[in-house]
């Protein structure tokens, strides 16, 4: 167990038009985020699990965190404005003998505890990964409504989390982002942005991120599935 996981968990669920962090909206019975954590804490690979949230959901946060086991130390770190700016705060806030980080959406609460421990592997060999599953759909490149393209889903891969970094790699890719106002939804695409090679770890079809309220009950049928 040496591995340092980060979850963002800073956002407000805009999409799922919830009135509040949708990360604390119940799934059979238990907050989105206690199901993320709780596939953390069962992973073997995880030792060290840093949590990006806004001040206001400390106190619910901290309910979560009592409720589950206290086996691995579980850290509270202030969210930024947006997903990036989290990551940022959390990667700053890593204890100073981490030197590889995975980093997982606490939206992604069907994780499961072999993908950690795959892509902690994967952390050993690699400076940079990201879980991904094959495009199954095709997909068209639209301008307006009239289709442009249609990209050869042979090379279409959806991005999930965890992704996977060696610290100082990512640390320098978000502070060039700062310097130049990047602004990307994953942290492989800054590693993309300054020309770095990030590799792809087979993700889960079934770890899709909770961001409708579709999505809410799919979640709900898959975790049925599994009992
Ligand atoms: N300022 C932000 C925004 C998002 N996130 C986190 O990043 C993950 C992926 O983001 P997304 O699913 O887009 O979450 P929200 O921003 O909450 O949703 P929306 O975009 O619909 O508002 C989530 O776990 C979310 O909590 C974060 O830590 N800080
Ligand atoms: C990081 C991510 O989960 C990869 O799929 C995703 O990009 C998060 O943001 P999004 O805006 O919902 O795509």
């Amino acid at each position: 167990m040496t591995c340092h996981l980060l979850i963002p968990a800073a956002g407000s669920g805009k999409r799922m038009g919830a009135d509040c962090n949708k990360l604390l909206l119940p799934l059979l019975g238990k907050p989105i985020l206690q199901w993320t954590l709780e596939a953390a804490i069962a992973s073997e690979a995880i030792a060290w699990i840093g949590v990006m949230g806004q001040p206001h959901d400390y106190p619910e946060f901290q309910k979560i965190f009592n409720e589950i086991s206290q086996l691995k130390p579980i850290r509270l770190i202030q969210g930024g404005a947006t997903r990036q700016a989290s990551v940022f705060n959390g990667l700053k806030a890593l204890p100073i003998d981490c030197d590889h980080v995975l980093i997982h959406d606490g939206a992604r609460c069907l994780v499961t505890p072999e993908l950690f421990d795959r892509c902690d592997v994967a952390l050993q060999k690699m400076q940079g990964f990201i879980a991904a599953v094959p495009v199954k759909d095709t997909i068209k490149v639209v301008d307006g409504l009239t289709i442009v393209d249609t990209p050869n889903r042979d090379h279409l891969w959806a991005a999930q989390t965890p992704q996977g970094f060696q610290l100082d790699v990512i640390k320098n890719a978000h502070l060039t982002a700062l310097e130049l106002g990047w602004e990307v939804t994953d942290d492989a695409a800054l590693l993309e942005k300054v020309g770095l090679a990030v590799q792809i770890v087979m993700g889960e079809e079934t770890n899709l991120k909770v961001t409708t309220p579709q999505d809410l009950a799919i979640a709900e049928f898959i975790l049925n599935q599994r009992n």
